[in-house]
């Protein structure tokens, strides 16, 4: 008899196989017949394809970038980012990006694109870039791409905690690498050009963990004129035109091995135009000022030395108030190098800072940026003080700082052409009294010439007395009315004679009740002392608790601890440099 089926086929250990592959087959034909099942296999067949393919896709396109492209990436918080983000957006790539970032309009403005019929001009709208674009630029394909979130850097300082940390990343498909840097000149050159109505100031951000971000926090002021600029005839001009050379000179420089940078220095009193001056200048000149605040606790020497290193050729270097970095090393002796601020209150409290400093950045720091093996060539540093005798003797030698320029309280000359630079421009304020009533008034006799007016002006203002900024503030008070500003500056200098008068009496009260403190605190040390002393003799006789004769003094009883010593706080050094003018006359 024919059995349907083959002949079992038994193994040593007794399986049947024929039946096992039978069972197989049969359970493969049903899964078969599930049209369900057959469906899904097939979408996972497809899936697993189309994701292979995908891979297969990037990966070439990968290679192909690699063998075929140019990519440059570019950190926010370095200068040549905002090159970029300006050059993005005049190529009007933006155009067809679909986010933004949307600011209100202030001094940070960071190249946001402008509508064509702008409704609001109060707000700027920047693209983030957040999809990959794809442009021409003079015949090349540039692909354009901003990440985000790939590197994030955390801010200790920031309670808003980690900041996030943008990189632009361009390619270019060529393998000419003049390409790329001819974009990248491109770009800065309308960067220039873009901002040149605008001094372009960048200051030093908070630090963060991680990289860039050094220069993100960037400010666009307004140009200001050289002749807006009010100080002793010659002084801006020769200022002006030492920068100047020192711009055109790099191959003099190189030629005769010195090392290509330039250091100033402007001293004075506050109010004086230092400041005013440097961005002046930098406005003339078309140079970024990159400024670095020692003050602000974040600033250390490592700090420095990275902030400074990563500014470009040609810019400004500003560090103001550069006394609040260090004391003297010549007054180290001197009493008021101490780490303590006393208060009136009689409270001690620790400086921050070592040494008396308020800054963490230290001298030997300072002048490894200016000159030494950490410093950056082609650069003009300013440094600003009100205390110029503060500052050591070797950060003021020849070759750190080469030009130094003294500001002093206005004279009476200053005092004038302030005057004509108030009342003497073509663009009149509208003065108090309406059109209708002037029209309806009777003429009124001719005004004397702003000339004159200055020439009275200037003659009721002591020489060298008043800050410009002191005069400028009068000034302001009356810009509609030029005759008014002449009849009250007399009654002025006479309530600022009165208020400093008073001021130095409070400050005479102030500095008389300190050095009773620190009298009686030297007292109670010097007590201290004597009591620890006598209390020892005491015990090396064999009779504690008992008084003992020590130097003519009978000392004993429990002996109390000195009080820990808080080197005193020289108030005379507080003095500001407007009473010490008051002192002086
Ligand atoms: N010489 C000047 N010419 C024109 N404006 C001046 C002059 N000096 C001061 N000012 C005006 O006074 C204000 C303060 O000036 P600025 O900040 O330049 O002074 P500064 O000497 O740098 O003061 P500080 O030492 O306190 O930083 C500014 O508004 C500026 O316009």
């Amino acid at each position: 008899m024919e059995y349907p089926f083959p002949a079992q086929k038994t193994d040593s250990s007794g399986n049947d196989w024929s039946f096992m592959r039978l069972m197989g087959m049969s359970f493969i034909a049903s899964l078969l017949q599930n049209q369900h099942l057959v469906d899904s296999a097939k979408l996972l067949v497809l899936g697993t394809l189309i994701e292979t393919g995908r891979r297969l896709c990037k990966w070439l396109m990968e290679r192909f970038q690699l063998q075929y492209c140019i990519t440059a990436q570019f950190d926010e918080g370095d200068p040549a980012y905002e090159w970029i983000v300006l050059f993005l957006t005049q190529e009007n790539v933006w155009r067809r990006s679909r986010d933004f970032r949307v600011n209100a309009k202030n001094s940070q403005r960071k190249w946001g694109v402008q509508a064509e019929n702008e409704i609001d001009a109060n707000a700027d709208y920047v693209p983030t870039y957040e999809m990959p674009q794809l442009f021409r630029w003079k015949g090349y394909w540039v692909e354009i791409k901003r990440n985000k979130d790939s590197r994030q850097t955390f801010n200790f300082s920031s309670p808003s905690g980690p900041k996030t940390f943008a990189t632009m990343i361009i390619s270019i498909y060529t393998l000419d690498m003049n390409v790329l840097s001819s974009l990248i000149a491109e770009a800065r050159a309308r960067y220039q050009e873009t901002s040149r109505p605008n001094v372009t100031v960048h200051i030093a951000d908070t630090p963060t963990y991680g990289p860039g971000f050094i220069w993100s926090n960037v400010k666009y002021k307004a140009r200001r004129p050289l002749s807006s600029i009010v100080l002793m005839e010659g002084v801006l001009e020769s200022l002006v035109e030492d920068a100047q050379e020192f711009l055109n000179t790099e191959d003099w420089y190189t030629e005769a091995g010195i090392p290509y940078r330039r250091g100033y220095l402007l001293y004075g009193p506050p109010g004086t135009g230092k400041t005013s001056t440097i961005y002046a200048l930098a406005g003339e000149l078309g140079l970024e000022i990159y400024a670095l605040p020692l003050s602000s606790g974040f600033v250390d020497d490592a700090y420095l030395q990275k902030a400074a290193s990563s500014i470009p050729k040609n810019a400004i270097l500003l560090i103001e108030d550069i006394d609040c970095a260090f004391p003297s090393r010549d007054d180290a002796d001197e009493e008021d190098v101490t780490t303590y601020q006393e208060e009136d209150y009689g409270m001690v409290i620790p400086s921050p800072f070592p040494s008396g400093r308020k800054s963490a950045v230290t001298l030997s720091g300072l002048l490894n940026v200016i000159d030494g093996i950490g410093s950056e060539e082609g650069k003009l540093f300013f440094a600003t003080t009100n205390y110029v005798d503060r500052l050591d003797s070797a950060l003021l030698r020849p070759g750190r700082i080469d030009k130094k320029i003294q500001y002093r309280f206005a004279t009476q000359s200053q005092a004038s052409a302030l005057f004509k630079r108030f009342f003497g421009r073509s663009t009149a304020l509208p003065t108090a009294d309406s059109s209708d009533e002037k029209a309806a008034s009777p003429p009124s006799p001719p005004s004397p010439s702003i000339d004159s007016q200055a020439e009275a002006f200037a003659s009721s203002v002591p020489e060298h007395e008043f800050s410009t900024a002191e005069l400028q503030g009068f000034l302001l008070r009356h810009k509609k009315d030029s005759a008014s500003a002449v009849a009250c500056i007399g009654a002025w200098v006479a309530q600022e004679f009165m208020e400093r008068r008073e001021k130095e009496g409070r400050e005479n009260e102030r500095k008389a009740k300190l050095r009773e403190k620190r009298e009686a605190r030297e007292a109670r040390q010097m007590e201290g002392t004597m009591a620890k002393f006598g209390g020892m003799v005491g015990a090396m006789y064999g009779q504690p608790g008992r008084s003992a004769m020590v130097g003519g003094m009978v000392t004993g009883g429990p002996v109390e601890a000195p009080p820990t010593p808080s080197p005193a706080y020289d108030e005379g050094r507080r003095v500001d440099l407007v009473d010490a003018a008051i002192v002086a006359s």
